[in-house]
């Protein structure tokens, strides 16, 4: 069994942060070891909430309690999410380096949320900084959306073979594979969900179709995507079958939450198409 240390929002209601990824991870056959970096009635793409952010050494005063049972070097991935304040990303460093210290074969996954404001994502002061200046150089791989990657590279992007180069610049800055969650209006198609995978030499394209959720967008896809992301590669799987797994499975959680007519996603009523989604999408090498 793998374990994942998953260092991420929890929401009350509905599913964003750990709440979207820790059940598919599960269910995906990984152990999770759930850190919440915040308490929230429900995500923020609400308009309000209430709940508190955690006291940023609240983080390594678990992690260290783990470490006292001498587990800590079990622990094959620290993934982290939604962050409460930029004090908490110094913490997630702190940790990152304790695990790797108690397991040198541990990887960093970062899924660098920085907030969209037109979106009602909403996250602290310094957040975005933090994943541009020190995650992306302490991490192994990365999971931006398109405007995450445009921040980390300091450019704008407005085609796949610009979005390929530019998380080729941050592959030789820290993360050996870059997973860029949603090209959108950089992508080949404005009616297809893409994605890309890229390393160093390598780099493939997939994409899924659109299902109409017309302006009320679900969130927590991207907190989904990056922890199905993280437990096939922690499995083993080539690259571009574990890309393929994660667009099917995305897709089949998207499908079914529209079919019920839901905004949440519906991770429980799709878990047996996330572990055997019934479409498949092939990944493109470019
Ligand atoms: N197949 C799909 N059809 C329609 N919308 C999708 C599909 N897959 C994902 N989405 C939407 O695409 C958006 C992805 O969000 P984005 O901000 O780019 O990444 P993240 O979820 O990491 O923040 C979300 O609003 C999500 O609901
Ligand atoms: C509490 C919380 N966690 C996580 C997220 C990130 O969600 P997504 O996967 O859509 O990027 C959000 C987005 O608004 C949020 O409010
Ligand atoms: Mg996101």
């Amino acid at each position: 069994m793998k374990n994942i240390l998953s260092i991420q929002s929890h929401t009350v209601f509905g599913h964003a942060g750990n709440s979207a990824a820790e059940f598919p991870m599960r269910r995906m056959g990984a152990n999770v070891w759930p850190l919440n970096t915040v308490q929230f009635s429900n995500h923020t793409q609400y308009g309000h909430w209430t709940g508190c952010v955690m006291p940023a050494n609240h983080l390594t005063e678990i992690v260290q309690g783990i470490a006292d049972i001498h587990r800590l070097k079990d622990c094959n991935a620290v993934l982290s999410g939604y962050i409460g304040s930029a004090e908490q990303g110094e913490h997630i460093l702190q940790i990152v380096s304790q695990v790797k210290a108690a397991n040198p074969d541990a990887w960093y996954f970062c899924d660098p949320v920085m907030g969209h404001p037109e979106k009602g994502c909403i996250v602290a002061p310094g957040v975005a900084e933090f994943h541009c200046k020190q995650a992306l150089i302490n991490c192994d791989i990365m999971a931006p959306n398109l405007l995450e990657l445009e921040m980390l590279s300091g450019h704008a992007i407005g085609n796949v073979q610009e979005a390929v180069s530019r998380a080729r610049e941050l592959c030789a800055k820290g993360p050996k594979v870059i997973l860029v969650k949603h090209l959108s209006r950089a992508g080949y198609h404005s009616d297809r969900f893409e994605m890309l995978l890229v390393t160093a030499e390598e780099a493939w394209h997939i994409h899924r179709p659109l299902v109409d959720f017309g302006v009320r967008q679900p969130v927590g896809v991207g907190d989904l995507t990056s922890g199905l992301l993280l437990v096939n590669l922690l499995k083993g799987e080539a690259l571009d079958k574990a890309l393929e797994h994660v667009t099917a499975a995305v897709y089949e959680v998207m499908l079914t939450t529209h079919a019920m007519g839901e905004y949440e996603l519906q991770i429980v009523a799709a878990q047996d198409k996330i572990v055997k989604p019934e479409h498949h999408f092939t990944a493109v090498k470019l």
